[in-house]
């Protein structure tokens, strides 16, 4: 389903040269022996995921959906990244359906958050809060103004039965006050972080409440793990992928810019974003991931991409075929000039200036290109693409021999906050 290439990269080095070490970590990946094994549920999830809770997922969907004008996914980072990206990616970015899903919890920003609570203040709401550790801080500020709100208009019995809750399956204060309020719970395997959680209840719900076939996007991820089975790296192609990254950074370069030619995909960077970010972004190394959308981008970023610092390398994500398309108009006048493109596809154009692109970047400016190809922007290829970049980080990490699993880092700011907040 995926295609990966390399031949707009400037390698250094063979892919292929690193084969005895991917199969050795390949097996430390599989076999739970590598650093982070306690955070490897993901690596299995797409066969052995919890089918009881599956079916929960959907009937609790199909309630909601018919229950509110508004879906309010109360979560940060991986809790919300990943159901974000699917809704954008799959709908696309106007997509008329209902409920609409408006995310919050995931900022301080006062004007942001009030802008939320004035907004849905008489409309139908249903809240799914999302919290693995059940103690952030944004989240479970967000969430005691939203349990607030929802009992001053529902009352405390409705509102209960308007309140989703994900989170871990035994502790936490997220699932004592789940508990206590009678909340419907599902649960974030203790075995899988959130940034490998948009394949759990962290995403599945709200995708699902979005009216996408969750089945289709766990049949993406099934396929991916077949697909992947395999260390080879003429067949792996998310371990040639962690290769190349890995090649391009000995040839200097600490920046990968993800790029797309949909609009639709800019979530889907956020998430992949994080996904890399967090787990390689340690112990002082690290690829600083950073995306774009073309040709939009170009029009900001693209003087610096070809002229600039070439501390950078960009990974193409293409899509084959577009969700839509349509043949560009002839006009009798032609004032604006621009019949030259009459009769020709959007999608066309788009394509060409892509290459376009590629060449200027490429051969002009020097700026080593991966290139990632997709059919089609659907629920199944999320769930491929989501499972494909998994392999691809935790290889990529583990060739770096760092843990791919933690996030230590994350700590420090918000150590320094409690402080200046006085949190004891
Ligand atoms: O689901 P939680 O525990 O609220 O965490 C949200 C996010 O915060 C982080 O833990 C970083 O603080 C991310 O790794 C995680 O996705």
């Amino acid at each position: 389903m995926i295609t990966f290439e390399t031949a707009h990269a400037y390698l250094s080095e063979d892919v292929k040269s690193y084969q005895k070490e991917v199969t050795r970590l390949h097996e430390q990946l599989m076999n739970k022996t590598g650093k982070g094994s306690d955070y490897v549920g993901w690596v299995e999830w797409p066969n052995a995921y919890d089918k009881e809770e599956f079916a929960r997922i959907k009937k609790a969907a199909a309630v909601i959906a018919k229950q509110c004008d508004v879906f309010l996914v109360c979560g940060i980072g991986g809790s919300y990244l990943g159901a974000r990206a699917a809704i954008e990616t799959i709908n696309g970015l106007y997509a008329d359906k209902q409920p609409e899903v408006i995310f919050i919890g995931n900022t301080f920003s006062s004007t942001y958050i009030m802008q939320v609570l004035n907004y849905i203040k008489d409309k139908e709401v249903v809240v799914n809060v999302i919290s693995k550790s059940g103690t952030t801080t944004e989240t479970a500020l967000a969430f005691r103004l939203l349990k607030q709100f929802m009992e001053k208009k529902y009352g405390k019995a409705e509102a209960a039965k308007r309140i989703y809750a994900t989170t871990d399956k035994n502790k936490g204060t997220l699932k004592t006050i789940a508990d206590k309020e009678g909340y419907e719970t599902f649960a974030i395997p203790d075995d899988i972080g959130g940034r490998f959680s948009v394949i759990t209840a962290v995403g599945l719900l709200p995708i699902a409440v979005a009216g996408i076939d969750i089945d289709a996007l766990m049949e993406g991820t099934r396929k991916a793990y077949q697909d992947l089975a395999d260390p080879n790296l003429e067949k792996n192609p998310a371990y040639a992928y962690a290769v190349a990254r890995r090649i391009l950074e000995k040839q200097g370069k600490c920046a990968e810019m993800l790029v797309s030619y949909e609009f639709q995909m800019s979530s889907f960077a956020e998430w992949w974003k994080q996904l890399f970010g967090e787990s390689e972004g340690k112990d002082g190394r690290g690829i600083l991931p950073c995306s774009a959308v073309f040709s939009t981008d170009l029009h900001s970023l693209g003087q610096f991409i070809q002229d600039g610092n070439k501390m950078l390398f960009e990974t193409l994500l293409m899509v084959d075929k577009p969700q839509q398309d349509m043949i560009f108009p002839e006009d009798k006048d032609n004032a604006d000039g621009m019949n030259y493109l009459a009769g020709k596809s959007l999608d066309y154009v788009n394509k060409m200036a892509c290459k376009g692109t590629l060449e200027a970047h490429e051969i002009t400016g020097k700026v080593p290109n991966l290139m990632i190809t997709i059919p089609e922007l659907n629920a199944e290829s999320f769930g491929y693409v989501c499972y494909f970049f998994f392999r691809a980080v935790a290889m990529s990490v583990y060739l770096q021999d760092s843990n791919p699993f933690d996030q230590p880092g994350v700590e420090v700011y918000k150590k320094n906050m409690f402080r200046l907040l006085g949190k004891n």
